[in-house]
């Protein structure tokens, strides 16, 4: 079966990215395999830009398929921000607690009509060589809340209202999330091509 490998170094989402594509034909691998395969600077002023450094500069080192995405948080009455600084807005990469800190003390005085906010998700689907094969993106649209609620998600998940819910993604199940999320929207538009894939490799 053809490889498939997941170029995150982010557990929460590697969880979500392989209940994604689990019914699909490929061996789906994570990192773990190379251990030493070396950090890809996301050094890009777009999700985009971001999610192809990621995909190309993985499937460089590891030499198979990989699928990486870019996503994050954009909040319009904050300019944009936290965006594609999501993961490391209150200054430590990847430090939940403290991005959510700040997005609520940034959103102090604002009010509840004006924290609309959505979730990007841009995902890039590199072959072995680092030939980029197909870029998606999937938005998620919520609000968000002054309060944390719920222990579920990662990120800003406990702070991110869904309005037809009226839950934020901490307090909703993964199931739940999974039907609606950026990632899983970005990830069924890249299964045509994943099939395509598949069918060509023979799987
Ligand atoms: O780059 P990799 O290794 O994939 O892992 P990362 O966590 O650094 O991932 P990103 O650079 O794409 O930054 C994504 C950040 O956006 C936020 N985010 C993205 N998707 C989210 C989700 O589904 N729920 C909550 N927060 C999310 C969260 O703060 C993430 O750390
Ligand atoms: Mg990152």
């Amino acid at each position: 079966m053809t490889k498939l490998v997941l170029g995150t170094k982010n557990k929460k989402k590697l969880t979500e990215l392989k209940d994604l594509l689990a019914d699909l034909p490929f061996e789906v691998l994570d990192l773990s395999p190379w251990p030493d395969v070396p950090d890809v600077e996301e050094t890009g002023t777009t999700f985009e830009e971001n999610a192809r450094l990621k995909a190309t500069g993985f499937a460089r080192s590891v030499r198979e398929y990989v699928l990486a995405e870019d996503s994050g948080l954009v909040v319009p009455a904050l300019k944009g921000a936290p965006g594609v600084y999501s993961a490391r807005y209150g200054g430590t990469h990847g430090n939940d607690a403290a991005n959510n800190t700040r997005l609520l003390a940034e959103l102090k005085d604002i009010p509840p009509e004006k924290r609309e906010a959505y979730y990007v998700c841009t995902a890039a689907l590199a072959d072995p060589e680092g030939n980029v094969l197909v870029v998606t993106e999937g938005r998620c649209h919520g609000r968000i809340v002054s309060d944390y609620r719920g222990g579920g998600g990662f990120g800003y998940d406990p702070l991110f209202l869904v309005p037809e819910y009226h839950q934020t993604f901490g307090e909703l199940s993964l199931r739940v999330k999974q039907a609606l999320s950026h990632r899983a929207k970005a990830v069924s538009q890249l299964r045509p091509v994943l099939r395509r894939l598949s069918q060509q490799s023979g799987n």
